[in-house]
């Protein structure tokens, strides 16, 4: 990043990973002994968890880690080739620590997965320690910055104290002591909330590159005879990318939220109040998931939005798209991460406020539409009036939907069990309606922090304009999902068609203020790193000068010429 900043980068672990990871799980004495030199960079460490054979199921993981009590030291092992671990970020060259997850033996029992500190280098010379095979796992579809590694562990042995046991311990007898709560070893709570503001980053320089672009490219013709106009101006273009403008916005509110969440939980956690922890999890890897995938998409859509040069490296689109895309699937895979939101928070919540419990935080709507089922419907049974102006009115039918998908994903599950399916099988053949749920919660907590962040704006005119983008969000969210909506009776199709209307309306009512929406997320050029997308807006300059830097350009004769295609020519 001392080239360009927001690139993936070997350090990246190390800061994002290996420091958190102390500050959560090391001891005082271990803070003093391995913190310190990590900070000053003498340690380098990554965060050592996934293998060739496991990646998202933590029980599988198969390094080994053996306490003898006869040397009061642990033996770390990787028994089979599935174990090495694979994909740790900056362990193939850079680190000469690793924090290693192994299921911990002692006294003959295991007792699961726990973190080790694994020196892996010499200090000085940088060579692998004895027992330690290590290495680069090979390019790979981005990220060639970062040496993402492999690592072998041959009866490794390292000190007792080398254990991280701020929670669980291990005494010198080999009496295992566990952890006030066995859910404080999974970790990747922190990760998960950051990356939700990295998933609003993204969105923010893809929709400044490509709402900027799209200023000042002209093409075609919409009126005859009259000058090209700004691609900007056609309703598809304003399709396509404003409501990826209103996204980053929608994320970088998210993003704020989850970090403040984060912080007061965790320190909740730390004075020993634990209490917070299942929404915490439910909530960073829901948002993780829901965040990413869309941005994702979004990243795409801006790229294709800007036609030939949108492909071109000198818009910056496809690294930013390379450089984002594994976010749906490291720190836990995204999948598994809607699943883990419904079937460890929001299932066992409609379950809970189906026995009339109170619930708190982002699931408190369950216990309402538990209420509501026990109230007598209404005859009509249709649709309520729908307003697509009213943003509150809005935040309550994303929120009847997130309940109606919980209730259906509970309710198949069920089904499933009385169709004499056992737990797990019931589980998963609810997997989909399981994910949706998940999906319209998350979108339903989006919806809802965005118009809460504009209680607290009081530029009227910038009120207004943010107003604007959360109709939009919201409205364009209501279209792209209409079918849950309209399951669940929330929608009618004559309601449908205004929400299409009323979205073209606000297309229109944003194009003014566009370019001043992008400036305003206050991204340089040096960070944004896009001809494209410059302040400037003097492309077609810049684009001739950076395709003349192109390496391929140093010579006016490529030795190509001369090496191939002369010699192919004088044998045909
Ligand atoms: C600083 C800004 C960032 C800039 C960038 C910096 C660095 C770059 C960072 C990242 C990119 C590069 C590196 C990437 C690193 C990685 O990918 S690290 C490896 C990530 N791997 C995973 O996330 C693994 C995913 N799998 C799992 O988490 C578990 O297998 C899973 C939870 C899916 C299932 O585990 P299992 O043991 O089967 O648990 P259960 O489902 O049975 O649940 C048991 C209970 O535990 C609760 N729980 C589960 N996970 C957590 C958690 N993380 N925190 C708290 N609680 C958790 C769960 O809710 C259950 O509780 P109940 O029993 O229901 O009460
Ligand atoms: C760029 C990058 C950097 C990484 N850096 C690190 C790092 O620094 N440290 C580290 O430890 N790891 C790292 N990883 C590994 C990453 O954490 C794993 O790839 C991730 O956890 C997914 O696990 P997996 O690869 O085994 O995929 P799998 O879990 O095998 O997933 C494959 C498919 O199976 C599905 N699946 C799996 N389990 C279930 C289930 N229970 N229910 C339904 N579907 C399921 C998934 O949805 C997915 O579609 C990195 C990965 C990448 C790509």
């Amino acid at each position: 990043s001392c080239v360009h900043p927001d690139r993936p980068e070997p350090l990246d672990l190390h800061l994002g990973m290996f420091l958190p990871t102390l500050l959560n799980q090391a001891t005082p004495e271990q803070m003093e002994r391995f913190f310190t030199p990590a900070w000053n960079l003498r340690i380098i460490g990554t965060y050592a968890q996934t293998e060739m054979g496991h990646g998202t199921h933590l029980r599988g993981l198969e390094t080994t880690a053996t306490f003898d009590p006869s040397t009061q030291e642990f033996v770390l092992h990787s028994p089979t080739i599935s174990s090495i671990k694979w994909w740790p970020g900056g362990l193939g060259k850079t680190s000469n620590h690793a924090i290693v997850l192994a299921q911990l033996h002692t006294q003959g029992r295991c007792h699961g997965l726990h973190a080790f500190i694994v020196p892996i280098r010499d200090m000085d010379t940088h060579v692998p320690l004895p027992g330690v095979v290590v290495g680069d796992i090979g390019p790979k579809f981005g990220f060639s910055e970062v040496d993402n590694g492999f690592l072998k562990l041959e009866h490794v042995r390292i000190p007792l104290d080398n254990m991280l046991m701020k929670f669980a311990k291990v005494e010198p007898d080999g009496t295992y002591v566990k952890p006030p709560s066995a859910k404080l070893t999974y970790g990747m709570v922190f990760i998960r909330s950051m990356i939700v503001g990295q998933s609003a980053l993204a969105l923010a320089k893809s929709c400044t590159i490509a709402i900027r672009y799209s200023a000042v490219r002209h093409q075609s013709e919409l009126r005859p005879g009259e000058p090209e106009p700004q691609i900007l101006n056609y309703q598809t273009q304003q399709h396509k990318l404003f409501p990826v403008l209103a996204a980053a916005y929608a994320f970088t509110f998210v993003g704020q939220y989850m970090k403040d969440t984060y912080r007061r939980i965790s320190g909740d956690i730390h004075a020993g109040d634990y209490s917070q922890l299942p929404e915490l999890h439910a909530l960073s890897a829901g948002l993780k998931a829901f965040t990413t995938w869309a941005a994702n998409a979004a990243i795409e859509v801006c790229r294709m939005s800007c036609g030939g040069h949108g492909y071109s490296r000198s818009s910056a689109l496809p690294d930013i798209y390379v450089e984002f895309t594994p976010t749906c699937t490291y720190e836990g895979e995204n999948t598994v991460m809607m699943l883990q939101t419904a079937s460890r928070y929001l299932v066992k919540s409609y379950r809970q406020a189906s026995v009339g419990q109170r619930l708190q935080g982002s699931v408190s709507y369950l216990s309402e539409a538990a209420a509501q089922r026990l109230r007598p419907r209404p005859v009509s049974g249709g649709a309520a009036p729908l307003s697509t102006q009213d943003l509150l009115s809005l935040v309550h039918l994303y929120q009847r939907r997130a309940a109606s998908l919980v209730e259906l994903a509970a309710k198949s599950i069920q089904q499933e069990l009385q169709r004499g399916r056992s737990q797990e099988e019931a589980w998963n053949h609810s997997s989909i309606d399981l994910v949706r749920a998940s999906d319209a919660h998350c979108h339903f907590v989006v919806v809802k922090l965005f118009v809460d962040k504009l209680e607290q704006v009081d530029d009227a005119a910038v009120k207004a304009v943010l107003s604007t983008l959360a109709l939009l969000y919201a409205l364009k969210g209501l279209a792209d999902n209409s079918g849950d909506f309209l399951q669940a009776g929330l929608l009618t199709v004559p309601q449908a068609t205004r929400v299409s209307a009323r979205i073209k309306e606000l297309l229109e009512e944003l194009r003014p203020d566009a370019v001043a929406l992008v400036d305003a997320f206050d991204l340089n050029d040096r960070k944004l790193n896009s001809v494209l997308g410059r302040y400037d807006g003097n492309v077609y300059e810049h684009l001739y000068e950076w395709a003349r830097q192109s390496p391929l350009n140093a010579t006016e004769v490529h030795e190509s010429f001369h090496k191939y295609l002369k010699p192919l020519r004088s044998r045909l």
